[in-house]
């Protein structure tokens, strides 16, 4: 059994008096990828933020390689090793796709030649390799998402958290994508997705965890949690694991 890369135990968190996350453990292998699934406002966002360093738990522990990260800043992660990546993209829409790339790969890399190359090199495990020159404003929806992706990557992440890279595109996007993510993961990279394409979490994830309501009500293959009852009530309602069975 592969070490976990990331440990988070008994992490809850509120907003005022909501409990947007509530004691949630769960443990990511190195070289796994999982995938984080649940319906609307179920808190997957709010524990990213918690494990990627911009909320603090209110509770809880989470550590990364090892060493305690809670409430350790984004910036200081992602120099661990750690990138997460945003729902929203938001790309400096003036500058090229390269130079927009190029801000991740200054992490690793001060001269601005090698930073640039290190974006080139990126751009083709993405696909992007085509609108290298092109201003990052003029992308497409999953150009956009690609471009997300290819930043963090720049990165050179060991843990990259992605916060649904497949949400906006179409089913012919969301086949090409599936490849580009698997590559990434087959590369090395562990992997910890936010996603609501249930088509893509099956066809990648090795493991699956299901939040409802700020708590963890399943976790498994995902052929097992999409078979659970629990998780068939949290996404349908009430009764409908027993009518779907009738
Ligand atoms: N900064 C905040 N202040 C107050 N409430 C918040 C804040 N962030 C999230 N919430 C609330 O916490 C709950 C969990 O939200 P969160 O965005 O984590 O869910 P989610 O599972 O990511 O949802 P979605 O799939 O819709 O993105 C929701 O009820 C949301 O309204």
């Amino acid at each position: 059994m592969a070490s976990a890369l990331l440990s988070v135990r008994g992490v809850s968190k509120s907003f005022g008096g909501l409990a947007a996350v509530r004691d949630v453990s769960f443990e990511l292998p190195a070289g796994t990828l999982g995938a984080l699934i649940g319906p609307n406002g179920a808190g997957k966002t709010t524990l990213f933020a918690l494990v990627s360093g911009f909320l603090r738990p209110d509770a809880g522990a989470i550590a990364f390689d090892g060493a305690d990260i809670a409430g350790v800043p984004p910036h200081l992660n992602a120099r661990r090793g750690m990138t997460r990546t945003f729902q929203i993209v938001q790309p400096f829409a003036a500058q090229t796709v390269r130079e927009n790339i190029a801000v991740g790969a200054h992490l690793h890399c001060a001269a601005r030649r090698e930073a640039l190359a290190q974006a080139d090199a990126v751009a083709r495990r993405v696909g992007l390799a085509p609108q290298l020159d092109q201003p990052a404003g003029e992308l497409t929806v999953a150009g956009r998402k690609r471009l997300e992706l290819a930043r963090a990557l720049a990165t050179r992440p060991r843990l990259l958290l992605l916060d649904e890279v497949l949400a906006g595109l179409n089913p012919q996007e969301v086949g090409e994508m599936v490849p580009v993510l698997r590559d990434i993961a087959a590369g090395g990279v562990t992997v910890l997705m936010i996603e609501h394409v249930m088509q893509a979490v099956m066809h990648l994830a090795q493991h699956v965890w299901v939040l409802a309501q700020g708590r963890l009500i399943a976790s498994g293959t995902p052929g097992e949690v999409t078979r659970d009852p629990q998780v068939i009530e949290a996404y349908l309602g009430h009764g409908t694991a027993r009518r779907l069975a009738a």
